[in-house]
């Protein structure tokens, strides 16, 4: 039973994935940035524990962007007038992307970085 209820959660969870990225571009482009960071991190080399830092970096980066996308589902569902907290609440979950893309980045220029030069 309980095996069951965990089935079905997973299957939903995968369907929520699957359509964030079908309908999300932006989750698309994570996914081709993810890819080329996962080439360049097989190509450099680089070590376990940076392998460890770069992959909990792609998920978190894909998994924040899903968590976007779902406030601005439910934002557009509460509301289609002009609303400011509705404003605030969907630049507040993009400040949250880009704050973890900023930190994302740096963290991969000082992994690369070092290794290229
Ligand atoms: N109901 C609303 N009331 C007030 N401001 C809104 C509302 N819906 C969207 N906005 C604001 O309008 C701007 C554009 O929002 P919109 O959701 O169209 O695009 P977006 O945030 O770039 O998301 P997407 O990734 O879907 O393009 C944002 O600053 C957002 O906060």
């Amino acid at each position: 039973m309980m095996m069951r209820k965990f089935l079905r959660s997973f299957r939903f969870a995968t369907a929520g994935i699957v359509t964030a990225f079908k309908r999300e571009q932006n989750i698309r482009f994570h996914l081709i940035a993810a890819i080329i960071v996962v080439l360049a991190g097989c190509l450099t080399r680089i070590s376990h524990v940076e392998w460890f830092v770069v992959i909990l970096l792609i998920a978190g980066m894909l998994a924040l962007e899903m968590v976007n996308s779902a406030i601005e589902r439910v934002v557009d569902l509460a509301t289609t007038d002009f609303q400011p907290l509705a404003k605030q609440a969907k630049d507040m979950a993009a400040g949250a992307v880009l704050v973890f893309a900023v930190a994302s980045a740096i963290i991969g220029l000082l992994i690369f970085l070092p290794k290229w030069f």
